[in-house]
């Protein structure tokens, strides 16, 4: 099936720069369900792109795909033009440069704020303590939550763990974060704060791959919404275009049960 594909207003020509994140062809199966299909996307520089469709579709699997904590069966992934699923390429080193932060925000309850967000750096990286702690710091402060920096998760929020959990991915500055539904677990009046802070980072020009189901979520941060459908994109363009007009009678019947359940 094709995929309709709508050009964002104002995107640069088509290889005018090589992409961050290019996925191509890629097959993930479990058993007898092949969950991506000839999977195919590229994410620009500074892109923020969005992925969207019903449970199951293969969201959270793409984006464990391209973090390489699951292996691909076809197709490849390059980041920053370099093949990332060849089979002698070292995962650990291609993690340094993607950062990953799931809905469960997975911060170690016996770690304080600081020494959670410094841990990989010092102990995978091999960053000295100070200069671990100055960058932690510097993300703390700007996300607001400098004073929390000696307190234990238990003390936080449900805002405040997951903004904890993404600065604990920036702080290795990556050159891709992926993020997997990280409003999903919060209670309504904390989504915002998250959302704040994603909005923050696409301004600065981060580049992000996330999976939501909030659809208000997608229309704030995303340059282009992907409906993913059988394992590959079925229709992709603007949030103004896929949420508010879409082509494809299986986008407008997701979007019709967000409607209806009063997710949009
Ligand atoms: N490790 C695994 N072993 C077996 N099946 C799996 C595994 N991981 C995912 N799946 C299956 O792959 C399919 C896609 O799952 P995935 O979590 O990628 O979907 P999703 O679009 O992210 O869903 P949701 O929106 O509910 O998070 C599902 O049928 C799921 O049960």
């Amino acid at each position: 099936m094709s995929t309709v594909r709508r050009e964002p207003a104002g995107q640069a020509a088509a290889g005018a720069d090589a992409p961050v994140l290019s996925c191509a062809g890629v097959r993930k199966r479990f058993g007898s369900t092949e969950v991506l299909a000839g999977f195919d996307l590229d994410v620009a520089e500074h892109e923020v792109v969005v992925l969207i469709g019903a449970s199951g579709s293969g969201k959270s699997t793409l984006l464990r795909c391209v973090n390489l904590l699951e292996d691909v069966d076809d197709g490849t992934i390059h980041l920053d033009g370099e093949h990332i699923t060849d089979p002698r390429i070292n995962p650990d080193r291609v993690r340094q440069r993607i950062g990953l932060v799931f809905q469960s925000y997975n911060l170690f309850p016996h770690l304080s704020v600081l020494d959670n967000v410094t841990l990989a750096p010092r102990r995978v990286h091999r960053v000295v303590r100070a200069q671990a702690e100055e960058r932690a710091m510097a993300w703390l402060s700007r996300v607001g939550l400098a004073d929390k920096a000696r307190e234990y998760p238990d003390r936080l929020s449900g805002g405040q763990q997951q903004r904890v959990a993404i600065v604990r991915a920036l702080v290795n500055s990556p050159r891709l974060l992926l993020l997997d539904e990280v409003t999903s677990a919060l209670d309504p009046e904390l989504v915002g704060e998250v959302l704040t802070m994603v909005r923050d980072l696409k301004s600065d020009g981060m580049t992000m791959l996330l999976a939501t189901h909030e659809m208000g979520f997608a229309k704030q941060v995303a340059d282009r919404v992907c409906f993913l459908s059988e394992g590959r994109i079925l229709e992709q363009g603007t949030p103004a275009e896929v949420l508010g007009d879409p082509q494809q009678p299986r986008t407008r019947q997701f979007l019709q049960r967000i409607i209806e359940s009063g997710r949009l």
